[in-house]
């Protein structure tokens, strides 16, 4: 094996603003021969021989105990520079420029595209904004209205450098309200009588009646239930059954929206049978998912999953029907089932949805917010992008102002660094949409600023996830270069990513400083756009380390995104390497 250190020699002075006795974690400390870092170096590198592709343990194993120490001649940088062969969204190159790798944002943004935000002047104010995705909801609208929607996503990109990822949201086979026939929300009274029914209106249908999405409703429901709207938005008793028409009686009143969820309770419990029968993707999703391979979307969301039987199974489905595009699949956690079964679906799934809405309607609100706590932890353990979602400012649908409970709840999602915020009808059908992305992205912000001032993070235990020896290299290398980069508070960490994963574990890390992932394909830059602290660039890269670094630094200084002294870690997943340099 070689595990070997590589030093290149000495050119400049390192600017290293603390002590080298703490930079190596144990896991790259296998040498025991010490080796002294003068802070004349101008790189080094940990590199180990066996290339990702390698998963021979033995190669690692026969000489672990030995670190090689070597001298090389640093290269000078490419004098070339096409400054147009690295792509990076506006936005990002003017914060940088402006303000430094220090001040990036670090948590992502996904707006809900609707009716308030589907222009493409609009949708260019959102990005302009901070989306970094742009999430349909397949439960309201036509697929050509989404498939209008991305088209203009892919022209913003296209035209202006974004990479915002589009995210597909099923609308999965719970029960709910059909729409409202005109209306875009009804308000029932305390006490007024209302119809819920399962019958097909050709002509408009009767006053205070509602239609519902599941035909076994009339049957399941007793006289007696309680049926909430939304979880509670909205409540009603069940007085009386008359064939298909479920009369109910208003006990809290308050708005009904077209399609808002429904549950019903018995005796205080949630009358689940029913919905434990319903397919958790229906005939409709399956078409809708059609739709989102065919235009090639970056995520697919799962409503309502309950195990990872299904995730498993609409894996496979992608996989055979897109063998060149990969789409991932997000677990919406909304469901007592999908809490049960938490760890499994996590697992089986590429990200999960802490969709608090509908979960609030399955579990006591109270609940809700350590249920997000563990899915948050959990899925940073198993590093899988997670999503905190649902009225994060719902007061800002109707209001420029948000409440300060929400800032208060925006504030703790950040805190518990999720990878992601989301927008629902904030953005989707709000009054103030592009305030309310201003508000998450001031608060995003701040608090993580505040977090890295005081230096107040939890530590939390990362387990091992690598599933090969390979994997298990970059999963140190990633542990290791993070830790190096807090202690030697090193202006950014650039990984050169194939596939993404390798910047996924850096990811994991939650480092003090951003993440600049380099890769060469434009989807996985997309979808990298959902994790937390990285900041995807596309870039075409070689296996030779020295002139891939070289290269990126003139693009980027070319472009006043980085500047010479700048204190950089880079990490490859080509040559699985660390290496610490100022930028020349
Ligand atoms: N494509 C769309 N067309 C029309 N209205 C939409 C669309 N997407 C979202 N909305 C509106 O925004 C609201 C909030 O969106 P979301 O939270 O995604 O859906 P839901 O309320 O059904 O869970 C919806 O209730 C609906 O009124
Ligand atoms: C995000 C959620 O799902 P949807 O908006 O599709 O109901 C939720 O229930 O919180
Ligand atoms: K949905
Ligand atoms: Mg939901």
């Amino acid at each position: 094996m070689s595990q070997s250190l590589h030093f290149f020699t000495p050119s400049s002075n390192i600017s290293l603003p603390k002590h080298h006795s703490s930079l190596f974690t144990p896991s790259l400390t296998t040498s025991n021969r010490p080796f002294a870092v003068t802070t004349k170096q101008r790189f080094f590198t940990i590199k180990s021989n066996a290339s990702s592709s390698s998963s021979d343990p033995k190669v690692l194993t026969t000489d672990n105990g030995t670190a090689e120490i070597l001298s090389r001649v640093s290269q000078t940088p490419a004098s070339s520079t096409d400054s147009s062969s690295i792509e990076v969204d506006s936005v990002t190159e003017a914060e940088l420029k402006e303000n430094g790798f220090r001040s990036t944002r670090r948590t992502k943004l996904v707006c809900t595209i609707g009716p308030a935000t589907c222009g493409f002047e609009q949708l260019e104010a959102l990005a302009v904004g901070g989306m970094n995705v742009a999430r349909i909801n397949m439960c309201h609208g036509t697929r050509e209205w989404h498939r209008r929607v991305i088209e203009r996503v892919r022209r913003l990109n296209e035209e202006k450098g974004f990479a915002v990822a589009i995210m597909m949201d099923t609308e999965g086979s719970e029960i709910h309200m059909g729409d409202l026939s005109g209306p875009p929300s009804a308000r029932a009274e305390d006490g007024e009588i209302w119809t819920f029914t399962v019958r097909a209106f050709d002509a408009p249908r009767p006053e205070r009646t509602i239609t519902v999405n599941y035909d076994g409703f009339a049957e399941d429901v007793k006289v007696g239930d309680e049926l909430l709207v939304d979880g509670g938005m909205v409540r009603f008793e069940v007085i009386e059954k008359i064939g298909p028409d479920v009369k109910c009686r208003c006990t809290d009143p308050g708005l009904l929206l077209p399609r808002a969820n429904l549950t019903f309770w018995r005796d205080g419990s949630l009358v689940r049978e029913r919905n434990a029968m319903l397919p958790t993707i229906s005939p409709k999703d399956w078409l809708d998912i059609d739709f989102g391979i065919t235009e090639g979307v970056d995520f697919i969301a799962i409503s309502f999953v309950k195990s990872a039987e299904v995730i498993n199974h609409l894996k496979s489905y992608i996989a055979a029907r897109s063998r060149d595009s990969d789409i991932a699949v997000i677990a919406k956690i909304e469901s007592i089932d999908s809490l049960k079964n938490l760890e499994e679906i996590i697992l089986a799934s590429d990200g999960a949805m802490v969709a608090r809405g509908d979960l609030g309607a399955q579990i006591p609100l109270e609940q809700v917010p350590s249920a997000q706590q563990k899915i948050v932890q959990l899925c940073r353990q198993l590093n899988k992008p997670v999503i905190v979602a649902s009225q994060l400012l719902e007061s800002m649908i109707e209001y420029p102002t948000p409440t300060r409970a929400e800032v208060a709840d925006v504030s703790e999602a950040v805190r518990q660094r999720a990878d992601a915020l989301m927008l629902s009808g904030e953005s989707a059908m709000g009054q103030f949409p592009d305030k309310a992305l201003t508000v998450l992205r001031s608060v995003s912000l701040r608090i993580e600023k505040w977090w890295r001032e005081e230096k107040c993070h939890e530590a939390m235990e990362l387990p091992d996830v690598g599933s090969s020896f390979a994997e298990s290299i970059s999963e140190e290398i990633c542990n290791s270069a993070a830790k190096m980069a807090n202690n030697l508070e090193v202006d950014a960490l650039f990984v050169y990513t194939k596939t993404g994963h390798m910047a996924s574990l850096l990811s994991r890390c939650r480092p003090d400083c951003p993440i600049f992932a380099f890769t060469s394909t434009t989807s996985v830059r997309r979808r990298l756009n959902l994790r937390w602290g990285l900041i995807p660039f596309r870039l075409s890269f070689s296996d030779d380390m020295e002139s891939n670094l070289n290269r990126t630094f003139s693009l980027l200084k070319a472009r006043g995104m980085i500047k010479s002294g700048d204190l950089v870690i880079a990490v490859s997943d080509v040559l699985q390497s660390i290496q610490v340099m100022n930028v020349p």
